[in-house]
């Protein structure tokens, strides 16, 4: 005997483009997004006895996130997740919850001879900014905020000594190292009842966003790095201290090896400890610390 013990369906990789053209100015602004919509309900029949009249299509879903972006704002992508969400609970009695994910891709503006170019755009790195939705009829709308893929480095500043030693290990201990992650930061919101809660104050969600970035990129640069675990734990302290609505505040670090070569075999260079000067940069395999910090 078998039973259905979770089924959620959609599409993703939806991706959606919207322009915003000022006549007054001229100037123009865009969002790119990659969207999933993923929902949940009385599907089961669908999946255990070829029962399609429960099954709102795939092909449909995605069609009502390009209009969803037509009939409001993409932005802050919190609102623009909870009004899709929200969709498909009014729209269809047996949809139970509608899970959201919106990846927004970077485009800034370009500067020509020192002046923001009206519509052109460039890509500045692959960090986005990501929002996670859950709009279901049990609990109401709950976020989850993210900075997702942004490289930071440091070239000094960070220590890691004091750490287990046993016949294990092989890991020197060191006070002067290079750091270097592909930042994954996420604060999750208190629940909201309504879209009209999410849209009433709905500038904390970019004002987050604006915290948790200079936040991790500030504690980044500064902090006399003790190790990861200890430098996440300082960003998330301080984001749960900057924004009141945040709830729980999460890091996930990937620890980006760099390691010494021994060059001395050439001419006796010197290029370990205090001499080195080139590395090896390792794509694997990495450290990879978490954390989720709340209030207390
Ligand atoms: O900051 C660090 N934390 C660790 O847990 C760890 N483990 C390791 O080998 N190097 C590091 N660095």
């Amino acid at each position: 005997m078998a039973r259905l013990a979770a089924a959620r369906y959609g599409k993703d990789n939806v991706r959606v483009y919207k322009v915003h053209k000022d006549e007054t100015t001229g100037t123009q602004s865009v969002t790119e997004m990659t969207v999933c919509c993923l929902l949940e309900g009385q599907i089961e029949t669908s999946y255990t006895e070829a029962d399609n009249s429960v099954v709102v299509a795939t092909d449909s879903i995605k069609n009502t996130i390009y209009i969803k972006a037509k009939e409001h704002p993409v932005n802050p992508p919190e609102l623009y997740a909870a009004h899709l969400g929200q969709h498909f609970l009014d729209k269809y009695p047996h949809i139970n919850a509608a899970n959201i994910k919106v990846i927004v891709h970077r485009w800034t503006r370009i500067n020509i001879d020192g002046k923001p170019h009206p519509h052109s755009f460039y890509r500045d790195g692959n960090e986005t900014r990501n929002v996670e939705a859950r709009v279901s009829r049990e609990a109401g709308i709950e976020l989850k905020s993210a900075i997702q893929g942004l490289s930071v480095l440091k070239s000094t500043g960070s220590a890691f000594h004091g750490f287990v030693r046993d016949e294990y290990t092989t890991l020197g201990e060191t006070w002067d190292r290079i750091l270097s992650t592909d930042v994954d930061a996420t604060w999750n919101w208190k629940t909201f009842a309504t879209v009209a809660d999410v849209e009433k104050g709905v500038e904390r969600f970019d004002q987050a966003f604006e915290v948790a970035r200079n936040i991790t990129l500030k504690t980044f640069a500064e902090d006399e790095s003790a190790s990861v675990q200890n430098t996440m734990y300082k960003m998330c302290e301080e984001i749960l201290e900057k924004a009141a609505e945040v709830e729980v505040v999460g890091y996930s670090l990937p620890n980006k090896h760099y390691f010494e070569i021994d060059l001395s075999w050439h001419k006796g260079y010197k290029n370990t400890g205090k001499d080195a000067e080139v590395y090896a940069p390792q794509s694997g395999p990495n450290g990879l610390i978490k954390c989720e910090v709340a209030r207390s």
